[in-house]
């Protein structure tokens, strides 16, 4: 049976003067090393995306992080912020194929602003500032800082008992999460079910409840370094699994 082949939607990133389709390093190769299945990179089409020929070919989709910001106008709000950087191509891309991909039944692992997206395409919001929120941790990395330093341990979450995440990390009451974010939910959509929170309350992790499939987002970044991270390991070895079972029933061979 060949490997499982999962979607990674890109982002529009300008080299020179020209629009590229970018997907970085660490997404792509934590699919294939954690997830052991075989990254397609999506270019950022829009509404030029055929969705539904896309999902043909799909067994899951990993949708990245990345330093624009799922734009305010697809949650109800204004722009808190205008110095921060947007990608409505990705957002046009991403939204319908979440929505697309639950329908079907493939699985799903949503990463920091992959999961800030499948939040806001199932009716979701954001907060565009954690940091301005009262009683809220400044959960933005420090650019200045070392790879390293930035991708490494930043706070606890602790875990919903007897949740999706917990049954994968072996039920541990809490786990270290690294934490590159300045957005976060602030009202989580509909049908999702709280699988970790930070310690101020701030939701890090969720599933889609009654989901047909594995269909998990976390906040953090469980790409970086996948396989020296136990609890990274864990979460892209069960999406994998999801992949595999998902091609074994439907998947195209
Ligand atoms: N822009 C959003 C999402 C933040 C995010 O995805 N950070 C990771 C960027 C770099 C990487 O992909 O590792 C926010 O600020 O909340």
């Amino acid at each position: 049976m060949r490997r499982p082949i999962v979607i990674v939607p890109a982002c529009t990133r300008l080299i020179g003067e020209h629009p590229n389709h970018a997907a970085q390093h660490k997404y792509v190769n934590a699919v294939v090393l954690g997830a052991r299945c075989m990254p397609l990179v999506l270019p950022a089409l829009g509404e030029l995306a055929d969705v539904d020929a896309v999902l043909s070919v799909a067994d899951g989709v990993m949708l990245t992080g990345s330093a624009s910001n799922v734009h305010a106008d697809l949650y109800g709000q204004t722009i808190h912020d205008p110095a921060l950087p947007l990608d409505a191509a990705r957002d046009a891309t991403t939204l319908p194929l979440i929505r697309a991909a639950l329908e079907r039944g493939i699985p799903i692992l949503g990463i920091c602003r992959g999961f800030q997206e499948m939040n806001v395409a199932l009716g979701g919001t954001l907060h565009q500032a954690v940091q301005e929120v009262s009683g809220m941790l400044d959960h933005r990395d420090r650019p200045q800082d070392a790879m390293e330093v930035q991708y490494g341990p930043a706070h606890p979450i602790r875990l919903t008992r007897g949740g999706v995440l917990a049954e994968i990390l072996g039920n541990p009451a809490e786990i270290q999460v690294n934490s590159l974010h300045g957005q976060g939910i602030a009202k989580l959509a509909p049908g999702l079910a709280v699988e970790a929170v930070a310690p101020d309350g701030l939701v890090e992790a969720y599933s889609v409840a009654n989901a047909r499939s594995f269909a998990l987002a976390v906040q953090w970044h469980p790409e970086w370094r996948v396989t020296d991270n136990p609890d990274s390991t864990k979460i892209f070895l069960a999406f994998g699994k999801a992949c595999i079972a998902y091609l074994e029933q439907n998947g195209v061979p």
